[in-house]
């Protein structure tokens, strides 16, 4: 059962093929015998999964069941959820239990959606490795000596080891994308504000955007169609109807414009990735796509300014965690900037410190022109290259990371190793467009991604155009292999 697809498992469910107490069981219990090699589950909610299954399969036994009813799904531990601890993989939230649901995980629990709980996340989404999270490192089902990128290492993970076969994600600079890549499983960041980020907990606000993993396009479009909308509790939310992205998949590609830009084919790119993504791109063309050479010149900007955006923002949104109000609080504090200093500094590991110090020093006054302002101008000249390229092309397509996972430890000694994984990837969230990425073969044996980049609100589209690659190939359909993992 653990094979199915969502799209599967809602006619499985409703020919009473099996219920969603016998999948949802099935998925829980192969979480119990296999995770302990994947690290891919912060926390299990296996009793309150099975109170929703049967509450979901007594609506289907009615025939009132809304579009997910008894589909087993996680969620990224990112997402707060009532009573459940949401820990952003972080020391400071281990003991956090909201007392409330973020509105993603109440659209799902709307649609009928079955939760099997929390994902392991880099600790407050800030990593591409997995490695960052207090929770331990997330191990790649492809090979567990190696990474399953982040920040949604665990989404990703448990999506690509058939833990369970869809999960939310977030992606800040990449952090959907690049776990999809890395996991061969196909991931999707909406355009900014498509997806509400009301009890999303905060990275960058400008930047930060929810979205699906999942084991194919159609699967994503499903996820997707329940998870976007406006909301009147986030302003950044976009005040547009939602659609059903599930509605054009089937549509023809041929005559489409597809943008290939020679920043994202440079110095840097594995040649077996930019192999693959060339082969993806022939069949593109086989599918009656044109291919039309673009350029972006501003792309070697983006990682240097979204390490000056990204931690500023960071600096002010994780200012709340003082040890006063929730979270963690060190022990016999001497005073209140003892309370302050311990608190923080024994509850945050040493990413987040970082990008703390970075983002402070980034804002304060004398350097706010030189580094944030000059930053905020830079976004905009990224934007105007892909404004620029959408009228002359429909969608661009390139590279999702420059190589295919690495090694565990591999490049946690630097810093800036790490922050270039999230090179293709990062101008899509300064420009606040969408993007995804599908597999689209193997290098040097791992996962790779192609990514699919869209114009504004155009996810319905980009959706169509990785369900017919999807029809066209089966790339999305090889499975990890899930026997014997490395001794932790
Ligand atoms: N959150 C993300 O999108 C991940 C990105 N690699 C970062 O560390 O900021």
């Amino acid at each position: 059962m653990h094979q199915l697809t969502i799209a599967e498992i809602i006619r499985g469910l409703r020919d009473r093929q099996f219920s969603s107490v016998e999948i949802t069981s099935h998925l829980l219990e192969r979480i119990q015998q296999l995770d302990s090699h994947y690290n891919s589950f912060i926390t299990v909610t296996g009793e309150q999964a099975l109170q929703q299954a049967a509450a979901a399969d007594a609506r289907l036994a009615q025939g009132d069941a809304p579009a997910l009813c008894g589909v087993p799904i996680a969620h990224k531990d990112i997402f707060c959820t009532t009573g459940v601890r949401t820990s952003c993989g972080s020391k400071m939230l281990d003991n956090f239990v909201p007392p409330y649901d973020a509105t993603v995980v109440d659209n799902f629990l709307h649609a009928g959606a079955v939760s099997l709980g929390k994902t392991n996340m880099d600790e407050f989404a800030m990593g591409s490795s997995n490695e960052s999270s207090f929770y331990g490192a997330v191990k790649n089902p492809w090979d567990p000596e190696r990474i399953p990128g982040g920040s949604s290492g665990g989404s990703a993970a448990a999506v690509a080891a058939q833990l369970v076969p869809g999960t939310t994600a977030s992606d800040t600079g990449g952090s959907i994308r690049q776990p999809a890549a890395m996991t061969g499983t196909t991931g999707l960041k909406p355009t900014y504000g498509r997806v509400s980020r009301w009890g999303m907990i905060a990275f960058a606000s400008s930047l930060d955007q929810g979205g699906p993993i999942a084991r194919s396009a159609e699967d994503a479009a499903l996820m997707l169609s329940v998870m976007a909308g406006p909301d009147k509790k986030d302003s950044t939310c976009l005040d547009r109807p939602t659609q059903d992205y599930s509605a054009h998949l089937n549509d023809s590609i041929a005559g489409l414009k597809i943008g290939v830009p020679a920043e994202y084919f440079g110095k840097g790119l594995d040649p077996e990735v930019g192999a693959r993504v060339q082969e993806a791109l022939k069949a593109y063309q086989k599918l009656g796509a044109e291919l039309v050479e673009i350029s972006l010149p501003h792309s070697k900007l983006a990682v240097p300014a979204y390490y000056v955006i990204a931690p500023a923002e960071a600096s002010a949104n994780l200012s709340r965690f003082d040890g006063v109000r929730y979270g963690y609080r060190c022990e016999n504090p001497a005073d209140l900037r003892d309370l302050y200093m311990r608190s923080r500094g024994e509850g945050f590991g040493e990413e987040v410190k970082r990008r703390i110090l970075v983002g402070s020093y980034a804002l304060s006054a004398g350097y706010y022109d030189a580094y944030y302002n000059k930053a905020q101008q830079v976004r905009r000249l990224i934007k105007q290259d892909f404004v620029d390229a959408f009228q002359k092309v429909d969608v661009i397509m390139g590279p999702t990371a420059p190589n295919p996972a690495f090694k565990l430890g591999e490049k946690n000694a630097d810093p800036v190793a790490m922050y270039l994984e999230d090179i293709y990837t990062i101008a899509t969230n300064l420009a606040g467009l969408p993007g995804m990425s599908l597999p689209c073969g193997f290098a040097h044996g791992l996962p790779v991604g192609l990514q699919i980049i869209g114009n504004y609100l155009d996810e319905a589209r980009m959706l169509n155009v990785a369900h017919q690659y999807q029809l066209a190939t089966d790339w999305h359909q090889q499975t990890a292999p899930v026997t014997t993992p490395a001794a932790q």
